[in-house]
């Protein structure tokens, strides 16, 4: 590895830049993010995915929006960390822990692609559904069906933590419009102090699910891992789906399993798109 070395990967058309925190000579503060993640003044990326040391897992994981903002989990940032440990020689074991600050999930490489991973298996923790651990601003303990006013609409909500907060909301229909409207407004509702990410879906089989995605942090974004698992465990809660359904997106399709005791296994592919340097000229802003 050399200094301020990194890969960028795509989970479904959601991607990320890697970096390891042992090789970057600058301070990976709000402002390097951001200019990192901007497709004019940096890279251009959906986050960073800093690696980082851990005392309880294999592995630190750091996940950060390109707004700066830092998230407890990203599932397709989950499957492209443990590929970029894989590939670039940090184990050679297929199954390992990565520390989070939404917890600790276990991955497994499930499948190689001429030597490197390309089906990954995380284990993402358990689906949580009372209101103050979301967290959700709610008269009741948990925060599902409940009826909001954004603006002239309204929506029926059922929020949800996986590590990080989401706002599923089932629809008849999907739009594109509505989602990139609404979703930014939903996004900073006051009843959400930490902000949340938001999923429309719509049903289309007992295991099948379409959804479009608003992050938190990020925006529209073409596949959400986090997102998918907190669908698939809205679905459960609510009957309208089996336990082990697949998820479809604009950029791909997550397999999601939720068990009895609501933990969540997500399976899907990563890919790399190109690894580099960041030039002295743009790090030297941050040091
Ligand atoms: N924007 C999310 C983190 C990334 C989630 C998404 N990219 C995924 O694959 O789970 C948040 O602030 O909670």
């Amino acid at each position: 590895m050399e200094t301020n070395f990194f890969a960028k990967f795509h989970g479904l058309g959601n991607d990320y830049i890697c970096l390891d925190e042992e090789w970057i000579d600058f301070n990976l503060d709000r402002e390097a993010i951001k200019t990192i993640c901007d497709v004019h003044y940096g890279i251009g990326s959906d986050g960073i995915l800093l690696k980082t040391y851990s005392s309880k897992a294999d592995f630190g994981l750091r996940i950060f929006n390109p707004d700066g903002s830092e998230a407890e989990k990203s599932g397709n940032g989950l499957r492209i960390f443990s590929k970029f440990l894989y590939d670039y020689g940090y184990t050679m074991k297929r199954e390992f822990t990565i520390e989070t600050k939404g917890g600790i999930v276990k991955a497994r490489i499930e499948e190689l692609t001429n030597g490197r991973a390309s089906v990954i298996t995380v284990d993402m923790g358990k689906a949580v559904f009372t209101a103050n651990e979301i967290p959700v601003l709610c008269d009741t303990e948990e925060c599902i069906g409940k009826k909001i006013k954004v603006d002239d609409r309204e929506f029926e909500i059922n929020c949800v933590s996986v590590g990080n907060p989401h706002c599923v909301i089932i629809v008849d229909e999907l739009d594109e419009n509505i989602v990139k409207k609404y979703g930014a407004k939903i996004e900073h509702l006051d009843i959400f102090p930490n902000r949340v990410n938001v999923q429309f879906v719509k049903v289309l089989s007992p295991d099948l699910v379409e959804i479009r995605i608003w992050e938190r942090g990020a925006g529209y974004t073409l596949a959400s891992g986090s997102s998918s698992c907190a669908v698939a465990s809205v679905m459960v809660k609510k009957g309208l789906t089996d336990r082990d359904l697949t998820i479809k997106m604009p950029g791909g399709t997550l397999r999601i399993q939720i068990d009895e005791n609501w933990n969540i296994r997500m399976t899907g592919e990563a890919q790399e798109i190109c690894s580099g340097h960041l030039s002295p000229e743009l790090t030297e802003q941050f040091i």
